[in-house]
């Protein structure tokens, strides 16, 4: 019997996005997903398709200044953290849910040591003594396949090469094991056998330590080694989602098809990259009614830019948002706008 996991994360119903030119556009237009106990969720698209703005919405990192939650609700173990104030989410940061980034030296402080800020994350959420949160940092580092960890709490960010500088970075988020761990693009920055390297520490740590991963990436490669299910974005809506094979074998939506066909096989001689024509409408430009890929999308209809889909299940717990598919029309009381 297939064992059910419990959810740990829903997302429902999310609208983010920012303040420009004294008018808000959404970046994020209503997302809802889930992720399960000890699941790895890749969310995929293009560069500008929302990525980012979501990951941020979840852990409440917006910029202050021009960015907010617009509605929309994000459950952590059933508990909205939408209406929580920064101190509280101080507190669910670290020890409920951690992020990493792309680039860990933005993250990292310059002018701390390793061990001071390591140290500092245990300080943060527990009321350790100096001495044991130094054996604990050093166990960390060791964890995430430091080899001289002792040396290393004394080092700078800037000492060290940018594969170590992402170890450190995970070793910080899961000092407190989390259950769930956001990861931003945690490889695009490196090379690649240390990209390799990284998502092998990431799937590993995922496994030994019971966590759920919500992964963002632009890279299918990855998708295919570590989702067990998918999300696919584009231009703020969730397009797609489904299991990995079902998402690699049986795409749906055509935006998947075209990402899905811009990937090189080896086995083909591939003169120039298949890419997608066209770009991703930027937030003052979306339009507002009509699917938001159609003007890109090789099998589009004149229905596409006057009906607007909905997200359904278009076979099996596949979620598709494409009027190729009858379930995606909208009912005469949800009508053509968004
Ligand atoms: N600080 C900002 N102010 C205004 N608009 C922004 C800001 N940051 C992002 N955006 C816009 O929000 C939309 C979503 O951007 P986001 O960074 O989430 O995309 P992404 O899918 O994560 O892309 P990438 O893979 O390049 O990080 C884009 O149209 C982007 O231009």
């Amino acid at each position: 019997m297939v064992q059910q996991r419990e959810t740990l994360l829903e997302v429902k119903n999310l609208h983010s996005g920012f303040t420009i030119d004294g008018d808000f556009y959404n970046a994020v237009q209503d997302v809802s997903f889930d992720i399960k106990e000890k699941e790895v969720v890749c969310v995929v698209g293009e560069s500008g398709c929302g990525k980012s703005v979501m990951s941020l919405s979840l852990m409440q990192l917006l910029p202050k200044e021009n960015a907010k939650i617009a509605s929309g609700e994000v459950l952590l173990n059933g508990m909205d953290i939408v209406p929580k104030s920064q101190a509280e989410m101080n507190k669910i940061r670290g020890k409920d849910m951690a992020m990493i980034f792309q680039e860990p030296m933005t993250a990292l402080n310059p002018v701390l040591t390793i061990g001071f800020q390591l140290n500092e994350v245990l300080y943060n959420h527990t009321g350790i003594k100096k001495r044991e949160a130094t054996q604990k940092s050093v166990e960390l580092l060791k964890q995430v396949g430091i080899s001289r960890p002792e040396s290393i709490m004394d080092e700078y960010p800037h000492q060290l090469s940018g594969g170590m500088r992402q170890r450190i970075m995970i070793a910080m988020a899961i000092a407190m094991e989390p259950k769930l761990l956001i990861a931003d693009e945690p490889t695009t920055a490196l090379d690649v056998t240390i990209q390799a390297q990284i998502l092998e520490l990431l799937k590993d740590i995922q496994e030994r330590k019971n966590m759920s991963i919500l992964l963002i990436t632009h890279d299918l490669g990855v998708v295919a080694e570590l989702a067990d299910r998918v999300v696919v974005m584009y231009a703020g809506e969730v397009i797609e989602q489904s299991d990995v094979d079902s998402l690699f074998y049986d795409p749906k939506h055509p935006y998947t098809e075209a990402l899905l066909s811009s990937i090189p096989r080896l086995e083909e001689k591939v003169e120039t990259l298949n890419t997608i024509g066209g770009v991703v409408p930027s937030l003052k430009n979306m339009p507002e009614v009509g699917c938001r890929f159609a003007d890109r999308c090789p099998k589009a209809s004149d229905h596409c830019t006057e009906i607007t889909p909905k997200l359904a299940d278009v076979g099996g717990g596949h979620y598709a948002k494409c009027l190729l598919y009858e379930e995606c029309y909208p009912t005469e009381s949800e009508g053509v706008r968004r």
